[in-house]
């Protein structure tokens, strides 16, 4: 991972800036294609959100190799054999990280997108809206929950495990939790975030379940469990048995991709036996 240009001098973790972000406004059948990992939180949003609303046959989907090596994401049986084929062919002198989730456009042979926040905000407003997402009426709401999430606990997670100096792990290790705390009075109260179904639901469900599978133990995020929080972890189970989510989360590639591909965290590359939990209700 070419992470060292994200690494702030007092040792935080700065994530880069997206270099593709233009917008996702008119769906044409077989067009575009998006790039996404199972391993990856920001990717199955956006295969999450593919699969309520129903999009499978105006975006289709690449799920790549969960174990990155040094030259980055792999297709299996790809043409091109990698990712960054793609990133230098929208912009030979791109030098950052080759992201997924992206969105190819296939006729004019570019990465239109992989701006991750606004890719499922744009499905959700352009392409389908059954059910409705990103609800007008809601809408200055969930741009609020959404970066609060972000702050407190989607990004927060990867600034713990990133971190290269203990005060600034421990700063991002107190928001996680405090913001896992406020979830769970909001949730004891409630089925979802808000009075529906919503785009900050898909946002905290992909963090969520990968916490004590990965978050817990490799990014160092454990003063509690997300079993540990009675509210949360029914929610978490709730929107699990959902299909959308259930068949876009898979554990085996969310553990494999984290304790294989970043060395700089686990150098053994030993993928932890457990733990062992059951997602039914
Ligand atoms: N586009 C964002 C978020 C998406 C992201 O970080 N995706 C990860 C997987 S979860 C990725 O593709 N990483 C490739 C790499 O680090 O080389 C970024 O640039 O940080």
């Amino acid at each position: 991972m070419k992470l060292s240009g994200e690494t702030s001098r007092n040792g935080r973790f700065q994530r880069q800036p997206n270099r593709f972000t233009d917008r996702l406004d008119s769906p044409e059948p077989g067009r575009y294609r998006l790039y996404a990992s199972y391993a990856c939180p920001w990717a199955q949003r956006v295969l999450i959100v593919r699969k309520l609303l129903g999009l499978e046959d105006l975006l289709d989907v690449t799920i790549v190799d969960p174990i990155r090596d040094e030259k980055g994401w792999r297709i299996p049986d790809g043409d091109p054999e990698y990712l960054s084929e793609l990133y230098h062919a929208s912009d030979p002198g791109y030098t950052g990280r080759y992201t997924v989730p992206c969105v190819w456009d296939t006729q004019d042979k570019r990465i239109v997108t992989n701006d991750f926040p606004q890719i499922t905000l744009d499905l959700e407003m352009s392409w389908g809206t059954s059910p409705n997402l990103y609800p007008e009426r809601l809408r200055p709401d969930i741009d609020i929950m959404n970066d609060r999430l972000y702050h407190g606990l989607n990004n927060a997670v990867y600034e713990a495990g990133f971190a290269r100096d203990q005060q600034a792990y421990e700063e991002a290790v107190a928001r996680v939790f405090s913001t896992l705390d406020f979830l769970e009075v909001r949730l004891a109260e409630s089925e979802y975030l808000f009075d529906t179904l919503t785009d900050s639901d898909v946002r905290l469900y992909t963090t969520l379940a990968r916490f004590d599978a990965v978050y817990y133990a490799h990014f160092k995020c454990s003063v509690r469990r997300l079993i540990d929080y009675p509210a949360l972890w029914a929610y978490a189970r709730r929107l699990y048995a959902i299909p959308a989510f259930r068949e876009t989360t898979v554990f085996d590639q969310i553990k494999r991709h984290y304790y294989i591909t970043q060395t700089n965290i686990n150098p053994t590359r030993i993928v932890p036996v457990g733990p062992e939990i059951d997602w039914s209700l």
